[in-house]
């Protein structure tokens, strides 16, 4: 019998190519070879993050937690003062890959300005879970509070993967914690919301996502199915994407936006020109890139 079973197949294979495709980032890349994306976004990254460990007053692998892996790396302007903002980056890498010690790009601009920088680390897959992950975030963010009471805002930033970590921060509920982080804004950049589709590339298999686990950590999902209601902190929320992400990330962060406008979140959505998933984040390298402008017209215009 031929015919039922090969045409299904093939179009089965082709979907889970398309999607595969979908959430490789560096492939819709247009400035250089696929092959040397990664590479390159690491290098500025650790590039970055030597001269900001030279050039900046620093405390590294400052424990949050009792786990191995629960340092941050703390950078501070070069005035001192006890009420400044805070920013912390979330790095991403699918939850698989990527460390605080080549994510430290915006730690000259941003203190430069008065900002004390932390780039927080977590337990990638697979020896992290994605809940390990997101408590990991969180406990990060109590951390700051409780060090910094007298903080002038905490600015959460998070890049794809961290960008989902920094969502969920979004659903968290603090009362476990004894203190709610001074959360003042949200920069989301190339994020991913719904997890999902994921399940069904090769980015899962070592995260050993099962539907439940890639719903309950799904911020697109946990807030669709909140009732209307006031949730989450009042502050800003941030979403932004490159004009070169995938049409997948786009789709994602649109529909992100429009259900954090829709529960009453201080939403909004920008699609950045001439920019990918990478050096949307490498250029905040530098002090007159946008987005480095918009993260210093968040942090300031709400002081
Ligand atoms: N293998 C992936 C790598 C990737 O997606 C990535 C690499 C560094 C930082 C963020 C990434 N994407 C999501 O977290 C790719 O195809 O680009």
């Amino acid at each position: 019998m031929g015919g039922g079973q090969g045409p299904f197949k093939r179009e089965h294979s082709e979907r889970a190519q398309e999607l595969e495709k979908q959430y490789s980032p560096s492939r819709w890349v247009i400035r250089m070879k696929a092959e040397d994306v990664v590479n390159t976004f690491v290098g500025t990254g650790s590039q970055a993050t030597r001269k900001a460990r030279a050039t900046r007053r620093s405390q590294l692998d400052v424990p949050y937690g009792d786990g191995e892996g629960e340092k941050m790396d703390i950078y501070f302007p070069d005035e001192d003062s006890k009420a400044s903002p805070l920013f912390l980056f979330i790095h991403g890498g699918y939850w698989q890959s990527g460390s605080k010690d080549d994510s430290a790009f915006m730690v000259n601009p941003l203190t430069a300005q008065g900002v004390v920088v932390a780039i927080v680390a977590y337990d990638i897959a697979p020896r992290g879970t994605l809940d390990l992950m997101r408590d990991q975030v969180a406990r990060s963010l109590v951390f700051l509070q409780r060090r910094y009471p007298s903080n002038k805002g905490i600015y959460l930033c998070g890049h794809s993967a961290g960008a989902h970590l920094a969502a969920m921060m979004l659903l968290a509920s603090w009362t476990k914690h004894g203190v709610t982080p001074n959360l003042q804004g949200f920069l989301l950049v190339s994020g991913i919301y719904d997890l999902e589709p994921l399940m069904h590339t090769s980015q899962n298999a070592p995260l050993h996502m099962a539907l439940e686990d890639a719903q309950r950590n799904s911020p697109q999902r946990c807030l669709e199915v909140t009732p209307a209601r006031p949730v989450g902190p009042a502050c800003p929320v941030l979403v932004v994407v490159g004009q070169y992400d995938s049409p997948e990330f786009h789709r994602q962060s649109r529909e992100f936006y429009e259900t954090l406008h829709r529960v009453g979140l201080k939403a909004s959505f920008q699609e950045l020109p001439g920019v990918d998933h990478f050096d949307i984040i490498e250029n905040l390298t530098r002090e007159d890139d946008i987005l480095t402008q918009i993260i210093l017209k968040t942090i300031f215009l709400s002081l």
